[in-house]
């Protein structure tokens, strides 16, 4: 099994590539990285050092893979964080590159654009280039509560939001969608939801809310979904896998009293889950 992965890279630290490519590799998937932005830590500690990757350098890449005759063997496009607008283009030539060696290759859409504690936070276009371009091309998106009203661009308070939401993201074009971090009006105070829609009603995990506040459990629950999903065929089982695993891992990186989530420490929740959280179908 083969991903190739299109995201931040930070040289301290676990976001973008540097959160998704190991959790993928102990799963045993090989990992094509290709980065948009080398970083020297992520974006919300305020400061940072590095540079962001032009369209041209991430396309060159694609390009070069492309020239040892591997696409074929690429099972999926995974894309994250991208650092400029100028940058989409050639993830979607990626998509074109990879489906046209292999047709049965699935491209999975991380819309980062921002959350609810801080808002946008990426360049100006990208938010526009994940609404009007790349959900588009998606087969499965994997928005947070926030992406996925910027999206549907509704508000999403209660389950019917949610349902109205989901639908309008699947218009646009992806069979899965994936929501994390819902917290709708009903949520108990002490938990946290992940919510997939794959063709036939909603299905949900829910999981306690831990107390603490960490970039990058989105790219790693993004990719354990993508890879438990092109592993089993199954949206119900990847996503009992990416939400019983993602929790694991903020369970430690809590324990540890972490800023930056232990994806090293906490690696053995990425094959066999410390705790195992069931899926439920909600009702329509
Ligand atoms: N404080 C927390 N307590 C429990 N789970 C959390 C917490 N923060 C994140 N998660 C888990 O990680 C998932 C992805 O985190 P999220 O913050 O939505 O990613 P994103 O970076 O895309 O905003 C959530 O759906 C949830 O399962
Ligand atoms: C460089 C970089 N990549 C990716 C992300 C996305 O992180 P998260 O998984 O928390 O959405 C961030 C967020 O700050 C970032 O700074």
């Amino acid at each position: 099994m083969n991903i190739l992965s299109i995201q931040s890279w930070v040289s301290y630290g676990h976001v973008g590539n540097a959160s998704a490519v190991f959790p993928l590799q102990r799963m045993g998937i090989d990992v094509w990285a290709i980065n948009t932005v080398q970083f020297s830590n992520h974006t919300g500690y305020g400061k940072w050092t590095g540079q962001v990757y032009t369209g041209e350098n991430v396309r060159e890449l694609i390009d070069g893979i492309a020239e040892r005759g591997a696409l074929e063997r690429c099972n999926g496009v995974l894309s994250g964080y991208m650092g400029d607008a100028g940058i989409g283009e050639s993830i979607l030539h990626a998509v074109a590159r990879v489906r046209e060696a292999n047709p049965n290759a699935l491209y999975c859409c991380d819309p980062v654009i921002g959350d609810v504690g801080r808002g946008v936070f990426v360049r100006p276009g990208i938010p526009e280039f994940m609404r009007d371009r790349a959900v588009a091309a998606a087969d499965i998106v994997t928005p947070n509560q926030f992406e996925l009203e910027y999206l549907s661009g509704t508000t999403v308070a209660h389950t019917a939001d949610l349902e109205a939401a989901i639908a309008a993201v699947h218009a646009i074009g992806p069979k899965i969608v994936m929501v994390t971090s819902v917290r709708l009006d009903d949520t108990p105070d002490d938990a946290v939801d992940i919510v997939v829609s794959a063709g036939s009603g909603l299905m949900r995990v829910r999981t306690p809310l831990l107390p603490i506040g960490v970039n990058g459990a989105g790219d790693a629950i993004a990719a354990l979904f993508f890879g438990k999903f092109l592993q089993e065929q199954s949206a119900e089982a990847a996503l009992a896998h990416a939400a019983s695993a993602t929790h694991g891992l903020l369970k430690r990186t809590a324990e540890a009293g972490s800023r930056e989530i232990l994806t090293v420490g906490a690696q053995d929740e990425f094959v066999s889950p410390t705790t195992r959280f069931s899926v439920e179908h909600l009702a329509k």
